[in-house]
Parts: structure tokens; C-alpha cells; sequence
């Protein structure tokens, strides 16, 4: 019989206990066998719960950046602080951590909540919003990418914005993501850049283009705007669209776009710095006899007539590199000879203006040295200062008015063009003539017709401004394409940029844009343009210098004095020549046999047209470099000036002599035919007059006086000396001889040419006859 004791009892209970636990062990793996079989058990609601909870927290922290960001600007309390860059950099440290904690809290009550597999797609949604980049914090972030220097004492704010940075740019919607990503501040690799540029600028194989941000005007920070642009590493340019902030279920449609550029300046950059990075490498090449040109293009407002021309106190590119073009030139002419010219265009409506001397439109033409506006007045400027006034005068005469996204909007494009010409002594001393050419730009801004004005003129000028902008675009298009055709000619503009898109012309664009998220759809246009213009290749041209002179060797001495004999030669060819024109005159006069006032002046024209036309061959013979020969050229300016004024006083004293063997030469004749005279009163008192009418025909030649010939060129007014007589006549010489208050009294009024042939205070050594006798002097 079985005996159940106690022992026994308490087994069985710890049996069916542990049946029991077995079975609920069994069953438990039963539903986790069945869970594995991908059979979840959940409430239908948890999950919309969960995205609820999140979509709340999401709307929570954009909700709280907003606030922060509209706290900071009109706060001056925080705007101190906010000045300092480290104390701005901790504040970012802050919002990045407080974020940062939020995400975590975030992502810590989806991994509670969600008893399945939390979709991918959401998690990666909440990571986007989080780490695009909130404006309150853009500063600081491009601080820290300026540099170590500026992170000293914050490594782990340093650590977090770098993170940031990239997790940004990995972010980044655009089609142009950068292929590499650079990672913080990488010294090297924008050295190696740098280097790259400067290559490309002394080569001219691509158009450069920058970016430059300006500051948030007053008007946009009062209208509650927010900052949709970032620069970062002064290379990349972050542009975020940012969604309506009430429309918190589209938040995660944020939009944003990353370019990369030759360089991006922020909103702080000086003058100074944009003009060494964009234009000193051009101007450097233009002094080496290169073409070169800057624009700036971008929308309405955006800030290109004060990169390009600036204000007294801060000037912008084009004065800054005139300035730096006048300092250089005097530092490297090697004769302190240099020719500085400008022309100041505009382009209004359709029409070629010219700045400088407004009148009437221009008519563009093409030669060879380009597109060229027929009549453009070329200035020659001497000083820096004199550039200013004239840049002062040319833009007050630029069309401006003020429209509603700009108070002095430019309505024009202005093309600026500087020519220098000097010369230098190259390694083998070897004197080299470079020309080079700069054009600075300043193009009308782009625009939407609800931008500006509705006023007629107003929206006729934009859609002039935008058909020359378009017309820009095509042909960049075109260019970048690689087609054979470009049609350059659909706008005035774009012919006048021929040169500086597809020819031989370093090129840099600058692309102004607006921080306003007003302006996004034009500071996107304007970056996708200039991300274009990157592409276009410019042809590769030979510099533009000539090598004027050889160093001296006994073979160009030779070659030299050859050519000086040529000149002189030739000079005492045209002297004869003037010579004889004079003769003839001086002979009609006489045959006129009384002089009347008329045919004195008639006398006096040869003199009075030669000296203007001879001052006016040595003016612009100056400006081409050939006034002086090439001995004088050899020498420089003051050397020549002397020898120059040394011949004049050689050719003074000629004339001095020449006049009175003139004067001796009178007197002979006179005296000469006064015998004559005795003489033939005696015949005839002999013969009767009827006989001195049929036999003795005095004939001129017969009264001629008979000289010995010495065999040297005399001048041949001898033969033109009156046969009668009765008065002695006052000969060409005596009247130019005499002071001019006797010619003036002829008729009692002063003519033109009385003035320039008065004093003959500068003496022209071709009208003087007997010249030709002089021997050559020895030019030293
Ligand atoms: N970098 C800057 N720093 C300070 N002020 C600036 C800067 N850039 C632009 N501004 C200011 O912004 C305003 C508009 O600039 P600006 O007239 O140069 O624009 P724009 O692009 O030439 O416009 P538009 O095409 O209509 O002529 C001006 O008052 C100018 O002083």
C-alpha cells in the first residue's frame, strides 16, 4: 500500500509546479516560435502613436530654432554677445548639444515605443531635420570652418561643427554635390586649389567664378527675414528653402542645394580682400600684355555696383584695380613712359551709350581688334584720382532709378575698358612694349517683373535687361557645350562680352547674391549660372608685347645710323619740296604784281596749315611711340626733349643766316637792276622807243642777274624778282621777315593763320627755303 508521507506530498506539489512551469516554458517558446514566424502582435494604433509623439517633439524643436532665431536679431542684449565670435560659437555650441539631446530623447522614445522595427525612411527623416542647418547658427559654423585659430579653447564645439558641417553637406540636395568632401579646414588642399586657380588665370583656360554674399539689408531684418545661404570654407555655398513653418507636416520637404566655387565670400569680406582674390591675379596678368575682364552678374539688389564700384570709403574693384594697374606700371616702366586709357560704356535698352561724353547712341562694329563701339571716346588718364572723377562723372551719367527691390537700382550694364601700354626691360635687357586690355562689368541686375516696378519704362528696362541676360545665359549655355555656334549677336551685351566669354581673355565672374529667403528663387538662378559659367573654357592667347630694341652691338649701331640717314634724308626731301611750294606761291604773288591782303594771307597758308598739321602728326605719333627714332627711343624722353630742342636752336641759327644772305642777295639785285636801269634809259635815249619795242625786248630771263654757279642748291627765289624797276617790292621774306603787326595792318584784322604763323616762335624746319643745304648734324 502505498504510504504517502510528507516529503512525498511536497515532491509532488514541486512536480506539478514544475509541469506547470514547463508548460508555461513550452508555450512561451510556442509564441516566440510564432513571433518568428513573422506574426506581430500589436496594437493597430501603437504605430501612429509613436509617429505622433515624434511628429510633436519634431514640431516642438523647430518650433523652438524659430523662436531662438527671431529672439536673437532684435535683441540687443543678445546681439552684444552675439558679436563676439566665441561667445557666438558657445551659444552654437549649446543649441548643437540642447539639439543634439533632443534627437537622442527623440530617438530613445521611438526605440521604446516601437515594438517592431521603426521604418528606416522615418528615422532618416528626423536625422534630416535635425542637421539641416538652422540659420541662428551659420555664423559660427563658418567661423569654425575659417580656421583653428578661431576654435582655440572649444575642441569639442570644434569636433561637433565639423560633423555638422559634413553631415550637412551629405545632406545637401542638389544636383552638384561635391565629389570629394572636405573635411573642416584642410590648409593643403586650399593651397592646392589656390595654386590651381592662379594657373588657370596666368593660362586663361577657365572662367573663375565667385561668389560674394551681402549682408541682410535693414528692411529684410525689420520684415522678420531669415538667412537661407551659408558659406562655409569660403569655397561652399549651402542654400536651404526653407517650407512654411505652420505647414509642420512638410517640414521634411526641406529643400536645399550645396555649390562649391573658385571661392565664396561671406557676407563680412572687405573690398580689399574680394579685389586680391578675384582681380589681382588679372591685373597682374594684364600688365604682362594679357586681355582680361571682370562681371559682376546677379539679381537686383544683390550687391554688384558696390563690389564693383563701391563707396568713397570703401571703393570696390574697379577703382581698386586701376589703382594697383598705375602703381604697378610706374614701378615697372623703364622710360617712365606709360599710356593709361579708358572708355565708360552703358548698355540701356538696346542702345551703346558712352559714359564719358554722353551724345548720341554708339554703333557697335567688328575688326580686328574685336567688337568695338564706333566713336567711343578714349580718355587718357594720368593719375588714380583722375580715374575717380571720371568713373564719378561716367556713372552720374549711368542710368539708375530706384525700384522696389533696389533704391538705386542700375538699369544699365556698365562696361568699363582699360588699355595700358608701357614698356619694360626684360632678363636680357631687351626693352619690351606690352599692351594689355581690362574690362570691369557691372551688369544690370536680374529680375522678376513683380520684383520691380509695374511702371511701363520700369518694366520695358527689366525686359531689356533680363532679353541681354538671357542672351548671356545662351551663350554660356552654348559655350559650355562645346557648339560651334554662339550667339553672341541676339544681344548688344553679349557682344561686347565676346571677348571676355570665347576669346583669348582671362575671365572672372562674381556672382552676387542676397542672404533673404525672399530672394531664394533668384539667388538660386544666380548660382546655378555662375555653377554653369564654371564650365566654359576661354581660348588660350599670346601675350601682347613687342620687343622694341636689342642691346647696342656694333651691328645696330650701324643698322642705326643707316636709318637715321634714311630720315634725314627723307626729311630733306619733304624740306625741298615745302621749299618749292613756297617759291611758287611767293612767284604767283609777284605776278599778281600788287599785293592784296588776299594774296598775303594766300602767302601765308602754306606756313599757317603746315604747323597744325605737323603739331598734330607729333601728338598722335607720341601716343603710338614713333615721334621719337629709334635712337631717341633708346635713350628715353628727357635725353630726346634735349636733343630735340638743341636741333631747333641748330635750325634757328640756319635760319638766321639763310635770311640774311637773303637780304645781301636783295641788295645785290637791286643794285643790279638799278644799273640795268641806267643802262637801258641810256639805249633808249639812244635808239627812240620804237626801237626798244621791235629789237630790245627786255625780256625777264634777260634781266636776270648772271651768278656764278657754285654748284649748291640755292633757293630759287632769284628768278621771281620784278624786272621793274619802278618800286622796290617788298619780297616774300621781307613780309614774313617783318613783325606781324605790319601784315595785320594790311587788312586790319587777324586772321588763323596770322596767329600761327605770328611770332614764329616755333620755327618749322621744313619751310624754310635753303635748308636742304644744311649740312647733317651729327645726331648725338
Ligand atoms: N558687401 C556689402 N556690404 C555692405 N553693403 C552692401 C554690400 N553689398 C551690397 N550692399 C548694399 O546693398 C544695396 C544694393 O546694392 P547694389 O546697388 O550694389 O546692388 P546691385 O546688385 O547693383 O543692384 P542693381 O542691379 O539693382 O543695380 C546698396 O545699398 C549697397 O550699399
Amino acid at each position: 500500500m502505498p504510504v504517502s508521507t510528507r516529503s512525498q506530498v511536497t515532491n509532488q506539489e514541486q512536480n506539478d509546479a514544475n509541469q506547470v512551469q514547463r508548460t508555461r516554458t513550452r508555450h512561451r517558446s510556442d509564441q516566440e516560435e510564432i513571433s518568428h514566424m513573422n506574426v506581430p502582435i500589436r496594437n493597430p494604433h501603437h504605430g501612429l502613436k509613436e509617429k505622433m509623439k515624434a511628429l510633436t517633439l519634431l514640431y516642438e524643436q523647430q518650433k523652438r530654432a524659430s523662436l531662438a532665431l527671431r529672439n536673437q536679431s532684435p535683441n540687443p542684449q543678445e546681439k552684444r554677445f552675439s558679436t563676439h565670435p566665441s561667445v557666438e560659437l558657445l551659444n552654437s555650441c549649446r543649441r548643437d548639444e540642447k539639439e543634439a539631446k533632443d534627437s537622442n530623447l527623440l530617438q530613445n522614445v521611438m526605440k521604446e515605443n516601437s515594438m517592431s522595427k521603426m521604418p528606416t525612411k522615418t528615422n532618416s527623416t528626423v536625422t534630416r531635420t535635425f542637421v539641416l542647418p538652422q540659420p541662428p547658427m551659420d555664423d559660427a559654423k563658418e567661423n569654425l570652418a575659417m580656421g583653428p585659430d578661431r576654435i582655440i579653447g572649444f575642441p569639442s564645439c570644434a569636433r561637433k561643427a565639423n560633423v555638422t558641417t559634413t553631415v550637412a553637406r551629405k545632406l545637401s540636395m542638389g544636383t552638384s554635390l561635391p565629389q570629394t568632401e572636405p573635411k573642416g579646414v584642410n590648409v593643403q588642399e586650399s593651397e592646392k586649389m589656390e595654386a590651381v586657380s592662379e594657373k588657370v588665370i596666368m593660362g586663361g583656360s577657365r572662367i573663375l567664378v565667385f561668389v560674394r554674399l551681402r549682408p541682410m539689408s535693414k528692411k529684410e531684418k525689420e520684415a522678420g527675414s531669415r538667412r537661407c545661404v551659408r558659406i562655409v570654407n569660403k569655397r561652399d555655398v549651402y542654400l536651404t528653402e526653407f517650407a512654411n513653418e505652420n505647414d509642420y507636416l512638410r517640414l521634411k520637404r526641406l529643400r536645399g542645394r550645396h555649390f562649391t566655387f573658385d571661392a565664396s565670400f561671406p557676407d563680412s569680406t572687405s573690398q580689399q580682400e574680394v579685389y586680391s582674390t578675384t582681380t589681382a591675379e588679372l591685373v597682374e596678368a594684364v600688365l604682362q600684355g594679357r586681355n582680361g575682364s571682370v562681371f559682376c552678374y546677379g539679381a537686383t539688389g544683390a550687391g554688384k555696383t558696390y563690389t564693383m564700384l563701391g563707396t568713397m570709403e570703401n571703393p570696390g574693384v574697379m577703382v581698386l584695380a586701376i589703382k594697383d594697374l598705375f602703381t604697378k606700371v610706374r614701378q615697372r616702366s623703364c622710360d617712365g613712359n606709360h599710356v593709361v586709357q579708358l572708355s565708360y560704356l552703358e548698355v540701356y535698352n538696346e542702345t551703346v551709350r558712352d559714359l564719358l561724353a554722353p551724345g548720341r547712341p554708339l554703333v557697335l562694329r567688328e575688326d580686328k581688334q574685336g567688337i568695338v563701339a564706333a566713336g567711343l571716346t578714349q580718355y587718357r588718364a594720368y593719375s588714380t584720382d583722375e580715374v575717380m572723377a571720371l568713373l564719378q562723372q561716367g556713372n552720374q551719367n549711368r542710368t539708375t532709378e530706384p525700384t522696389r527691390a533696389n533704391e538705386t537700382s542700375s538699369r544699365s550694364h556698365a562696361i568699363l575698358q582699360v588699355v595700358v601700354e608701357y614698356r619694360v626691360k626684360d632678363a636680357s635687357k631687351n626693352v619690351v612694349n606690352k599692351v594689355g586690355k581690362l574690362s570691369l562689368i557691372d551688369l544690370a541686375g536680374s529680375e522678376r517683373a513683380l520684383a520691380t516696378d509695374q511702371r511701363t519704362l520700369r518694366s520695358l528696362e527689366g525686359a531689356n535687361i533680363n532679353r541681354s541676360l538671357l542672351a548671356l545665359s545662351s551663350c554660356i549655355n552654348a559655350l559650355v557645350e562645346g557648339k560651334k555656334h554662339i550667339p553672341y549677336r541676339n544681344s548688344k551685351l553679349t557682344q561686347l562680352l565676346k571677348d571676355s566669354l570665347g576669346g583669348a581673355c582671362n575671365t572672372v565672374m562674381i556672382a552676387n547674391i542676397s542672404p533673404c529667403n525672399l530672394s531664394f528663387g533668384e539667388t538660386q538662378n544666380t548660382l546655378h549660372w555662375a555653377d554653369r559659367a564654371k564650365e566654359i573654357r576661354t581660348k588660350e592667347g599670346e601675350a601682347n608685347e613687342e620687343i622694341l630694341q636689342v642691346p647696342d652691338s656694333g651691328a645696330d649701331q650701324a643698322k642705326l645710323l643707316l636709318e637715321l640717314q634714311k630720315e634725314n634724308r627723307e626729311l630733306r626731301v619733304q624740306m625741298a619740296r615745302q621749299q618749292q611750294r613756297l617759291l611758287t606761291l611767293e612767284a604767283q604773288s609777284l605776278a599778281a604784281n600788287s599785293p592784296t591782303p588776299s594774296s598775303v594771307s594766300s602767302l601765308l597758308t602754306p606756313p599757317s596749315t603746315a604747323k597744325p598739321n605737323e603739331r598734330r602728326k607729333t601728338r598722335s605719333s607720341f601716343l603710338n611711340g614713333t615721334c621719337f627714332t629709334p635712337e631717341l627711343k633708346r635713350k628715353g624722353a628727357p635725353e630726346a626733349v634735349r636733343e630735340l630742342q638743341l636741333l631747333v636752336k641748330t635750325l634757328e641759327a640756319e635760319m638766321e643766316r639763310m635770311k640774311k644772305d637773303h637780304a645781301l642777295q636783295l641788295k645785290q639785285k637791286d643794285d643790279l637792276i638799278r644799273e640795268l636801269k641806267r643802262k637801258s634809259k641810256k639805249s633808249l635815249e639812244g635808239i627812240g622807243t620804237e626801237g626798244v619795242k621791235r629789237g630790245g625786248v627786255l625780256t625777264r630771263a634777260s634781266l636776270r642777274p648772271k651768278e656764278p654757279n657754285t654748284g649748291e642748291l640755292k633757293s630759287p627765289s632769284h628768278r621771281f624778282c620784278s624786272p621793274v624797276p619802278t618800286a622796290k617790292k617788298r619780297s616774300f621774306w621781307d613780309i614774313t621777315t617783318s613783325t606781324s603787326p605790319s601784315v595785320a595792318s594790311l587788312n586790319g584784322r587777324k586772321t588763323r593763320s596770322h596767329v600761327i604763323s605770328e611770332p614764329a616762335a616755333a620755327p618749322s624746319m621744313l619751310l624754310q627755303p635753303g635748308f636742304a643745304r644744311q649740312k647733317p648734324e651729327p645726331f648725338k
